[in-house]
């Protein structure tokens, strides 16, 4: 009886969305800095993809944003007084640092754990191990509160184990399931975990990006493995090229995505395509689905066109066995090279049978597109009820949401507003109702002094 399904759960778009270009290594954010930013746009943007997939039947959930300008990191760092006294003081000595301690990039949680589902598990639990996400400061800080909001949106340890992050250094750095895809059959059967990184952390010979960092290593992704309790014959390693990460491919999800029996990836992704291929088809072994590889050629679509347009940071929903929805950015339907490899692509007999277009410029501008935006959990019958159902998106959810989005956030925020003190109320007052509409409890550091 295959009752598992693959949920969808976004990160909500929190009151202080900005771009600071705080991301060495992504274009998006470094060409967009101190662009105001809209977070009432973005917030709502998020929340329309959420419930047009509800609304197609898909699983959907949401995961609340952190407190942003996050005081308590502040207070590690040694500012002292007030939260107004450390607001207009930290503005003054380290500007970046506060852009740093504002961001709202908890809103991408493809970068929040890597998931094990429990039909992988040695012992038949689903595993979330939040990333540390070491390599980049204003990432660095989300694991702890990321792991309070999975905790309390996935409480019953009967089904679910929850892992601390790796230790936050170069060396397991860990950006979680944007490099991380779980192929299948069916949802519910055993599967195969394809785990994508960046460099070997303690090969000083093997061969590495050398323009921008590699973010992710391979000793990351085995101590995750090793944790979750999978078997050998079902994991499977991949080198992401050097060469495409320091074009500005600093995910594997921006070259790459993978859904059940198929894996949508472009020509360049990988440092050795043929041993990838060999390494998936002799891990998918002698399941009865075949298993597709859709490989984009250079010819068809530049690596440029790919950061350009997050062609492959797009979301492939299942609808029934082959026949699967590609989820893409706007972006892809402004480039031509693109578009028009989609339009062949649906016309040929690709298990993808249909593209849908969604407005997801805010996060896009900040190099976060469709696949961002979610963390993917697939769960059984059990594990689903098991998951506190006010986190679940539906009509009401929505509109109760789309109400709080419009009470709470500005339609306007450039770098000068992160200091203003008014800000802060205004996110922490939001935050503390969305902890009662979420049924959360008090998780944030705000609500438990
Ligand atoms: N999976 C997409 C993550 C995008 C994210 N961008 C940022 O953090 C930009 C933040 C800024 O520059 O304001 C990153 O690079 O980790």
């Amino acid at each position: 009886m295959n009752s598992a399904t693959e949920a969808n759960f976004d990160g909500l778009v929190g009151p202080t969305h900005n771009y600071s270009g705080l991301s060495f290594g992504n274009v998006a954010s470094l060409n967009n800095s101190n662009q105001a930013s809209n977070p009432k746009a973005a917030a709502k943007q998020g929340l329309e993809k959420m419930k047009a997939l509800a609304d197609m039947g898909f699983a959907q959930g949401i995961l609340a944003p952190h407190e942003r300008p996050h005081l308590p990191t502040l207070r590690q760092l040694g500012f002292t007084g007030s939260d107004t006294q450390i607001l207009a003081n930290v503005v003054r000595k380290a500007p970046k640092l506060l852009a740093a301690v504002s961001s709202a990039s908890c809103m991408w949680t493809a970068n929040a754990a890597t998931v094990s589902p429990s039909a992988d598990t040695q012992d038949g639990k689903l595993h979330f191990s939040v990333a540390n996400l070491a390599n980049k400061f204003h990432r660095s800080i989300e694991h702890e509160t990321t792991g309070e909001i999975l905790r309390a949106s996935f409480a019953d340890s009967q089904y679910f184990s929850h892992h601390n992050a790796l230790p936050s250094v170069e060396h397991f750095g860990d950006e979680g399931a944007a490099n991380h895809t779980r192929f299948c059959d069916q949802y519910d059967n055993k599967g195969v975990e394809f785990f994508v990184y960046g460099m070997e952390a303690f090969n000083s010979a093997a061969v590495k990006p050398s323009r921008f960092p590699a973010r992710h290593t391979l000793e990351a992704s085995q101590a995750i493995a090793r944790r979750h309790g999978l078997q050998a014959s079902q994991v499977v390693y991949a080198q992401q090229n050097p060469d495409v990460i320091d074009a500005g491919v600093f995910h594997n999800d921006v070259i790459a995505v993978g859904n059940r029996n198929a894996h949508f990836y472009h020509q360049q992704a990988f440092l050795d395509t043929a041993k990838m291929r060999q390494d998936l088809l002799t891990a998918w072994g002698d399941r009865s689905s075949p298993f597709h590889f859709i490989e984009v050629p250079t010819d068809a679509v530049s690596v440029q066109d790919c950061i350009q347009s997050y062609l492959f940071n797009s979301q492939l929903l299942s609808r029934g066995d082959d026949d699967m929805v590609l989820i893409v950015p706007s972006e892809c339907q402004a480039n031509t090279n693109v578009w028009h490899y989609l339009q062949s692509l649906v016309a040929s007999n690709a298990p993808i049978q249909e593209v849908k277009v969604f407005d997801l410029k805010q996060s896009m501008s900040n190099g976060g597109g469709p696949a961002c935006l979610r963390l993917r959990v697939a769960l059984t019958a059990a594990e689903r009820q098991a998951v506190n159902s006010s986190i679940w998106m539906n009509d009401e959810r929505f509109a109760q949401l789309n109400q709080w989005v419009d009470r709470h956030y500005r339609d306007r925020l450039v770098e000068a507003d992160l200091a203003d003190p008014q800000l802060l109320i205004e996110s922490r007052s939001a935050l503390d109702e969305l902890t009662q509409l979420l049924n959360l409890g008090s998780i944030y550091p705000f609500q438990q002094n």
